[in-house]
């Protein structure tokens, strides 16, 4: 009866076969318009022309494909620092409420975060930049510290209101350049150089500042509010994706809802 072995199919087989497509979906939305599908493709092609080759005993081919494979786990650790580092702070960052009200206890470490951030001033200050095409880019910080992007700028200390946030962003203010990082209720940086996105899908039309917008919010779990200096569009950005809000309202309940 061994050739029916496959049929002894338990309730670990099944939470195995449901966490393996948990971990292939996660994968996907990695890789998913970067190099690194590419670059993950061309490891499977390798890998297969190894086997075939080893199968049909075709040594030196297999040898080399061999040699390829074998440098293994730590130029894999190397091709996908990038994704790798993703990866965990995907895993980190995860939205289970639980999780979250554990990261908040420790919140009382960081003075900024401790204090809810005035999204209604926040979104206000983006309709009124909107309708005057002032271009902005605004980078609210949630679990994962923007320390490193923080450098890049100048540090700050404004609480968040509306003439603070569009008097920064006004073209002849000598902050305007650059995005803000808000922690809690306070403009901690101005003139930040964010990491910007390499992903291939980028409508065109957005320049640098929304594919910057882009970066960061693949690399952390930070939110961001572009303002389009060339359509005065609003854009709400999270895990490195544009999110779809009906009216400004909504937009909102939205960050409300994602900064609880
Ligand atoms: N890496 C970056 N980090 C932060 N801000 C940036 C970055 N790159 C560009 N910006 C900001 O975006 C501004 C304009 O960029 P660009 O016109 O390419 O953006 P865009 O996405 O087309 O936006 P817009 O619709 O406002 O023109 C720059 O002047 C700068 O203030």
């Amino acid at each position: 009866m061994d050739f029916l072995d496959f049929l002894n199919f338990g309730l670990l087989d099944f939470i195995e076969i449901i966490l393996v497509a948990v971990l292939l979906y996660y994968i996907y939305k990695l890789v998913k318009g970067t190099a690194a599908i590419n670059i993950f493709i061309g490891i499977v092609i390798i890998f297969v022309a190894w086997k075939i080759t080893e199968a049909l005993e075709m040594n030196v081919l297999s040898n080399i494909f061999g040699g390829f494979i074998n440098v293994g786990i730590l130029a894999l650790f190397i091709v996908f620092q990038q994704e790798i580092r993703k990866f965990l702070l995907m895993i980190g960052s995860t939205n289970f409420a639980a999780k979250r009200s554990f990261v908040k206890h420790f919140r009382f470490l960081k003075q900024d975060a401790n204090i809810d951030t005035d999204v209604e001033a926040i979104v206000e200050a983006c309709t009124k930049m909107s309708a005057t095409k002032t271009g902005a880019i605004i980078v609210i910080e949630r679990n994962n510290s923007l320390e490193f992007v923080k450098d890049s700028g100048d540090t700050m200390g404004m609480d968040v209101n509306v003439p603070t946030l569009e008097s920064i962003f006004f073209k002849n203010s000598p902050l305007h350049d650059g995005a803000i990082i808000i922690e809690g209720n306070r403009v901690t940086a101005t003139r930040v150089i964010l990491p910007v996105s390499k992903s291939t899908m980028i409508p065109q039309r957005f320049g640098l500042r929304h594919r910057a917008a882009v970066g960061i919010t693949e690399k952390t779990d930070a939110l961001v509010l572009v303002v389009s200096e060339e359509s005065g569009q609003i854009s709400y950005i999270r895990d490195g994706e544009f999110v779809l809000y009906e009216d400004i309202d909504s937009l909102e309940e939205l960050l409300q809802k994602d900064l609880s």
